[in-house]
């Protein structure tokens, strides 16, 4: 059986698609092998799915004037120094990359080794680091089609949907209502800005908290190191750093999700049909991709976006627009298919396997 190398992290939003493809080609026979940062997001997911990981350094540009930015172009070279020898070393016979600055050196390494490369990307747009190994890799899947591509890359280009979640067709909502002790008729919101949090919507939240409690039952995952002590014995309020397991329950349970506008948090919510009022990250802290995820899941689902602005800060907007939404919470929830659910990922998983089946062929049938 074909081992794939399966590369991409730094935030859940590339760490849980990855996983998702990674758990079609366990299921498929695959051998496979993670390549990221030790101590990381992709570390800790990886090893809660059972797959080994090789560790590379990695380094992205920040945004913002930081010395870090300095020493970026060293780390990257030394990361592809160490990617190329693991590749050496690890023989993967092909690499499925899900982008983030973590994929860099990977892809820049497999391409050297003349293993096959193929990435995806989530966003309206190629992220930095897909923009640069689209050059070297064979196949470049996208979420959706109109990314306005030139020919050259259109060629390469698979539409084939954002792989979600395994665990996504699995939920238990009332397995969790119970362990946190939320009322049958309550209704559920459900707080999370991706998989880091974000200090500034969870101040402007806690600004709106007694109004928000006495409409529904809150659940704020507010981020690593974002707990606010003082606020644990409020009646309608729970609040945790992170959800591991208990998030495909949570993301079931909820009539209404408040959120940033990360293309994995969309595909998730836009499954299971929930409601939702979305704060995109701003362009001063990324490249606007979430400003166009937004816009465009506006135009086909059930949300209202809230910019993330000085108004923002107090809470009342977003609390006006979970108000307005009320009327169109769900009370019928249908559970999606679970071959609608896998489809992306099977559909990736197969086709980077023939990927590297046609390597082999090519190469009369032996490994390199
Ligand atoms: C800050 C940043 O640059 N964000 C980018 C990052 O997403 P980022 O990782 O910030 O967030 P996403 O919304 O894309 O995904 C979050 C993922 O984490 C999971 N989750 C979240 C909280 C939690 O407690 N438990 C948990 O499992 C969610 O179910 C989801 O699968 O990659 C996305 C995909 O390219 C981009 O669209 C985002 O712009």
């Amino acid at each position: 059986m074909p081992k794939v190398g399966i590369t991409g992290g730094a935030s859940a939003g590339h760490v849980v698609p990855a996983l998702a493809v990674a758990a079609e080609l366990g299921r498929a026979g695959a051998d496979l092998v993670y390549f990221g940062r030790e101590g990381s997001i992709e570390a800790d997911l990886a090893a809660k799915a059972g797959i080994r990981l090789v560790p590379i350094p990695a380094a992205g540009l920040r945004r913002y004037r930081s010395w870090k930015n300095i020493v970026m172009p060293l780390t990257v070279v030394r990361g592809v120094v160490i990617a190329w020898q693991a590749l050496r070393r690890e023989q993967p016979d092909v690499i499925f990359s899900k982008g983030s600055y973590v994929s860099v050196p990977v892809g820049i390494a497999a391409w050297l080794n003349r293993i096959p490369l193929a990435i995806h990307e989530s966003d309206q747009s190629l992220g930095l680091a897909n923009r640069i190994l689209a050059y070297l890799a064979s196949i470049v899947y996208l979420s959706e089609p109109g990314h306005g591509l030139p020919q050259w890359l259109e060629r390469k280009a698979v539409v084939t949907g954002l792989p979600l979640r395994d665990d996504l067709a699995d939920g238990q909502p009332e397995k969790l209502r119970a362990e946190l002790g939320i009322r049958a008729d309550a209704t559920v919101l459900l707080i999370f800005c991706g998989s880091q949090g974000s200090q500034r919507i969870n101040a402007a939240i806690r600004r709106q908290l007694h109004a928000l409690t006495t409409k529904f039952a809150v659940i704020h995952v507010c981020g690593p190191g974002n707990l606010d002590p003082t606020l644990n014995s409020t009646p309608g309020y729970w609040q945790r750093e992170y959800l591991h397991d208990d998030m495909v329950h949570a993301l079931w349970l909820a009539d209404l999700v408040i959120g940033r506008a990360g293309a994995t948090t969309l595909a998730e919510i836009e499954a299971l049909n929930k409601p939702a009022v979305l704060i995109p990250l701003p362009t001063f802290v990324s490249r606007g991709d979430q400003l166009a995820n937004a816009e465009a899941y506006a135009r086909r689902a059930t949300c209202i976006v809230v910019p993330d602005d000085e108004d923002m800060a107090d809470g009342r907007p977003i609390l006006a627009a979970c108000e307005q939404l009320l009327p169109h919470l769900q009370t019928r929830k249908l559970p999606p298919g679970r071959d609608q659910i896998h489809r992306a990922a099977r559909e990736i998983a197969t086709r980077t396997l023939n990927l590297s089946r046609l390597q082999r062929a090519a190469s009369g049938g032996t490994s390199r």
